[in-house]
């Protein structure tokens, strides 16, 4: 299957280096445009892929498209390729916010479209992506897609109406947890640890975390409690942590992030 993606920044750079590596398409097989020569030089001489600054030579050489641009840029973009492209075409989007009905709106015709939301732990084959599609797509046409996506991480198909959930939650949930690992190792670094071994330390401990809720499939309440010991030292920052709110502003923050996505 021919691969194209038009926008070749950071996550069409993560999603080409998964499905490369893990030899499921090719890299002469694999195409990308993009408006900025250097970044797509640099990918060319790092992936070994095709590159173009002609959106519409991806549009007619791709069997499957992803459209890896900003949600901003949807318009110009499809409105340039959509006179263009054939009938069996699939499209990919990953931009939050951008329905399937959107999508099909902006075409103005018939096109096959998923709809996924990947996220940047697909750069270490870590990512998650969530996807869904339009009726136009088979079944089959689906699990290949699925296929692919699985060279950069773990994938769920999901009803549409989620998205927005899973933008809050899995999307731009990176960025929330690096801001915890930053703050957990500012907090080593106020007890006198070293700042580059605080940051393994950190890394490290929220590895570990996520590794044993997805291994155990305990509950992560049940996971919290084998850590506190009674009068320990644990349960005394647990209890700092509600009183500062923490779970409430982790909740309240997604539910701006799946705000912005309506807005979108
Ligand atoms: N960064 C993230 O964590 C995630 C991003 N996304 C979505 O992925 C999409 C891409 O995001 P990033 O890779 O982070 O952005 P990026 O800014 O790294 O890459 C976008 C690329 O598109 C290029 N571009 C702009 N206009 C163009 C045009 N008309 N034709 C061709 N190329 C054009 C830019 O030069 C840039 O290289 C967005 O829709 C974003 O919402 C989805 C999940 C996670
Ligand atoms: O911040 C954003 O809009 C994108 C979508 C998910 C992650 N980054």
């Amino acid at each position: 299957m021919k691969l194209g993606f038009i926008g070749c920044g950071n996550m069409a750079q993560a999603m080409m280096g998964g499905i490369i590596a893990g030899n499921l398409i090719p890299a002469d097989e694999i195409i990308a445009s993009d408006g900025y020569k250097p970044s797509l030089e640099k990918t060319k001489e790092n992936l070994g892929i095709h590159i173009t600054m002609d959106n519409k030579e991806v549009a007619v050489n791709s069997e499957l498209i992803v459209l890896s641009i900003k949600p901003q840029f949807y318009d110009v973009v499809i409105k340039e390729i959509a006179p263009i492209i054939k009938e069996d075409t699939i499209i990919i989007t990953i931009a939050p916010g951008k329905t399937l009905e959107d999508l099909e709106n902006q075409f103005g015709k018939k096109v096959k479209i998923v709809r996924t939301m990947p996220n940047t732990p697909a750069m270490v084959g870590e990512g998650m992506t969530a996807m869904c599609a339009n009726d136009l797509v088979a079944e089959k046409e689906m699990k290949e897609v699925k296929g692919i996506l699985e060279g950069f991480g773990r994938v769920e198909m999901v009803p549409e109406y989620v998205m927005d959930a899973v933008v809050a939650v899995s999307g731009s949930s990176p960025a929330y947890v690096f801001m915890f690992i930053e703050a957990l190792a500012d907090g080593a670094v106020l007890q006198g640890m070293d700042r580059a071994q605080a940051r393994i330390f950190a890394a490290q401990s929220v590895l570990g975390s996520a590794k044993m809720v997805l291994e155990t499939k305990l509950h992560p309440a049940e996971l919290k409690d084998m850590v506190c010991s009674p009068a320990g030292t644990t349960i005394e920052a647990v209890k700092t942590l509600e009183d500062r709110g923490f779970r409430s502003a982790v909740i309240q923050a997604m539910d701006s992030c799946a705000k912005r996505c309506k807005d979108m």
